[in-house]
């Protein structure tokens, strides 16, 4: 194969939403049939559908849009770490690890079971983490979790603090069949000019 690991989650109609939030669809506006040339189709979706990224205008509104972000942060090396089973991240649960040499790390918490369906508790972000990964150099965090905050906060601690010290957010990575270990990473998000998020086609390459 291409050397390349597809860690996005597929977009169709099964892919689980935010509870009360825009199901996703695609279909067509014409078939080739009807224009009398080609299939032409429309999306329809939330900003935060499976794999996205958060731009800081989703909790913040003096944050950043989409269209504002360093398209270098969502490309380069990065570390994916293995924490299967962990309760919080946190500098604890990521002590002892060696995460010199890159500004990007993903951790799989794998505690996203069933995919189909949006999670009922995860795994959250300690805001004290993001302190942690400024120090280390660290500019995006990536989880195999929709969010970085728990599913009922309102106050989005983690989120915030993340902001804060300059640590991007991206969510909903599939990690079932990734190695720990250094990769070459690709997330960019689409030119969604003024938007709140935008979902991303994610993909990592060993190193
Ligand atoms: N889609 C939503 C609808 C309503 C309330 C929150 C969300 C979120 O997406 C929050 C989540 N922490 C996120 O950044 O993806
Ligand atoms: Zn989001
Ligand atoms: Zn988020």
């Amino acid at each position: 194969m291409s050397g390349w690991i597809d860690i996005s989650q597929f977009l169709d109609e099964g892919v689980p939403v935010w509870p009360g939030d825009t199901p996703f669809s695609y279909r067509l506006t014409w078939t080739k049939e009807e224009s009398g040339s080609v299939n032409v189709g429309q999306v329809a979706m939330s900003t935060h559908t499976g794999t996205h990224i958060d731009a800081p205008f989703h909790f913040d509104e003096e944050g950043k849009r989409v269209g504002e972000l360093d398209l270098a942060v969502y490309a380069g090396p990065a570390k994916v770490l293995d924490r299967e089973g962990i309760g919080w991240i946190g500098p604890e649960t990521l002590a002892g690890e060696e995460i010199t040499g890159v500004e990007r790390i993903l951790i799989r918490t794998g505690a996203w079971k069933d995919r189909s369906r949006f999670p009922k508790a995860i795994p959250p972000v300690d805001p004290a983490l993001a302190p942690w990964l400024k120090q280390r150099g660290i500019r995006l965090l990536g989880l195999d979790l929709p969010s970085v905050d728990p599913l009922d906060s309102k106050d989005l601690p983690a989120h915030h603090a993340l902001a804060r010290h300059g640590v991007h957010i991206l969510e909903g990575v599939v990690l079932d069949e990734v190695q720990a270990g250094t990769y070459e990473l690709v997330a960019f998000p689409l030119p969604l000019k003024q938007a709140d998020g935008s979902p991303v086609r994610a993909a990592l390459r060993p190193l």
